[in-house]
């Protein structure tokens, strides 16, 4: 470990709280925090054990500032590897900014976003793709976000890279060591062993780069389009599905002009909702750009629902079946529900109307009552169903990094021309570039290969004190 200068950040929210933590990371972190200490035991800090916890008072000169608990961390055991100390003090924010002032005048400097982590990376306490986690994990706010990035931070997704990387990398050195015996047309690396490997490699390659599919909506939330003519009841449903009163409700069709987005976690997994001003055909510039958008919406959307006022639909039937065909017939591979609102004023037969006609249509049918809440549970459940979470019940490794999903791609073409080379008998040199290439990319998300840019983007989006 080099000499590192100590940094110094408050690591809790900013504001006032009940404690506040001051940390202080660096190879003079004991020292400094000892010079700022008065224990109420008389102990020195810079004699005290690990992980042990102090009483007593920071003292400007002679100002008490606060009674604090001071932790004590030596490198390299501490979260960033280095020596740490933390001051938990009272939460005030003037308490805070004295010590933190008084920190800095004793020789610390402020500490960058994330550079705490960054530290723990460089010291080797953690790799890069778990450095990541860590972040995920803060900005986690459900269940399957959580466990996802605290499987990464566990170092599940890095292991398995690293394995294969290390596998990889005894054949590398096996191909390399023929060009060394060119002349006498050696081989040292098994064809057969390393074609077993290859195809190893691709196939976890793949599902990683499948997982990415649902790793990216469970990260950044599923969107849903709700797509309905307008007074239909979209934002009743919204609120309903919402719990709370977010969209705007009214009497007046045509009042959901602008897409509303908001947020709902279902059974662990975060959905977006998109309430959109419906595709009902206008003369209403306003509207037309409206029902632009509606499409704009529906193609970023992974489920469609289509909402209607089940009382219209004995009206103008035909119209609603035309136009959910049109939704089928220009997006067929996305899942769409028909939603029939309104059946709490929908009588027997109305409802079975409905059904008859629409039963055929290859989309889920489902009659509801957004202002009752009848069917909404229901609802929610259909949504479910659309989010593979076998991947997530089983534990499997579940990319939502698009910087990893960028090496996987690349690494994957690399091995796929590798497996081409052997077959075509390619000469080992040019399967040896291929191979480090693929070498680069599995030690780019562990953090094997690294660079100050790529690490200035990753950590440039911490939070301070992290
Ligand atoms: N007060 C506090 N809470 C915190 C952290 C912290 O830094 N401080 N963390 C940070 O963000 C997280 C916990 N992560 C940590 C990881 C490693 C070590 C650590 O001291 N590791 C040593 C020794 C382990 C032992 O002997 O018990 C090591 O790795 O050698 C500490 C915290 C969340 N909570
Ligand atoms: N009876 C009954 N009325 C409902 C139901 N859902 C919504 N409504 C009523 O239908 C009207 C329109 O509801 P909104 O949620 O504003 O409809 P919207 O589709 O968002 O309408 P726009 O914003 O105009 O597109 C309101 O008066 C609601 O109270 C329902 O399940 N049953």
């Amino acid at each position: 470990m080099i000499n590192q200068d100590s940094i110094v950040a408050l690591a809790t929210p900013s504001g006032a709280g009940a404690i506040a933590i001051i940390r202080i990371s660096g190879s003079d972190a004991i020292a400094i925090g000892n010079s700022v200490f008065k224990s109420i035991k008389n102990k020195d800090l810079t004699k005290q054990k690990t992980h042990t916890l102090h009483l007593g008072h920071i003292v400007d000169d002679s100002k008490t500032l606060d009674e604090v608990l001071v932790s004590v961390f030596k490198g390299p055991n501490s979260y960033t590897g280095e020596n740490t100390v933390e001051i938990s003090c009272h939460g005030s924010t003037y308490i805070q900014q004295q010590i933190i002032q008084l920190l800095l005048r004793k020789g610390c400097r402020m500490a960058d976003a994330g550079e705490f982590t960054l530290r723990a990376f460089l010291n080797g306490k953690l790799d890069l793709s778990q450095a990541e986690a860590v972040a995920d994990l803060i900005s986690s706010d459900n269940e399957a976000s959580h466990q996802i990035a605290m499987q990464q931070m566990r170092g599940g997704f890095s292991n398995e890279i690293a394995k294969l990387r290390e596998e990889l990398l005894n054949f590398a050195s096996l191909i390399e060591l023929e060009l060394d015996f060119a002349e006498e047309d050696v081989e040292f690396a098994d064809r057969t062993q390393f074609h077993e490997l290859l195809n190893r490699i691709e196939f976890v390659l793949k599902r990683l780069i499948d997982s990415f599919a649902v790793g990216n909506v469970i990260k950044n939330g599923i969107p849903v389009a709700i797509v309905g003519e307008p007074n239909v009841g979209k934002s009743t449903l919204l609120n309903a599905l919402l719990n709370e009163e977010r969209a705007i409700v009214s009497e007046i069709a045509g009042t959901t002009r602008d897409t509303i987005e908001d947020e709902l976690v279902i059974g662990g997994i975060g959905f977006r909702f998109i309430d959109t001003a419906g595709i009902r055909e206008t003369k209403d510039v306003v509207e037309s750009i409206g029902i632009k958008k509606t499409f704009e919406k529906i193609e970023q959307a992974q489920v469609v629902i289509y909402l209607f006022d089940g009382l219209k639909f004995q009206i103008s039937s035909s119209e609603f079946v035309s136009e959910i065909e049109q939704i089928k017939n220009k997006y067929p591979l996305k899942p769409l529900i028909i939603v029939v609102n309104k059946k709490d004023i929908l009588s027997a037969d109305e409802v079975s109307n409905i059904t008859t006609k629409l039963e055929n249509l290859n989309a889920k049918l489902l009659l509801i009552s957004a202002k009752e809440k009848i069917g909404v549970e229901d609802l929610k459940n259909e949504l479910l169903s659309f989010v593979n979470t076998g991947a997530l019940r089983n534990n499997e490794t579940i990319v939502t990094n698009t910087r990893h999903y960028d090496s996987l791609l690349k690494a994957l073409d690399e091995i796929q021309k590798v497996k081409f080379g052997l077959e075509t008998n390619l000469s080992s040199d040019l399967i040896a570039l291929d191979i480090r290439e693929a070498l680069y990319q599995f030690g780019l998300i562990t953090g094997q290969v690294s660079n100050d840019e790529l690490l200035g983007n990753i950590f440039a989006n911490f939070c301070i004190g992290k």
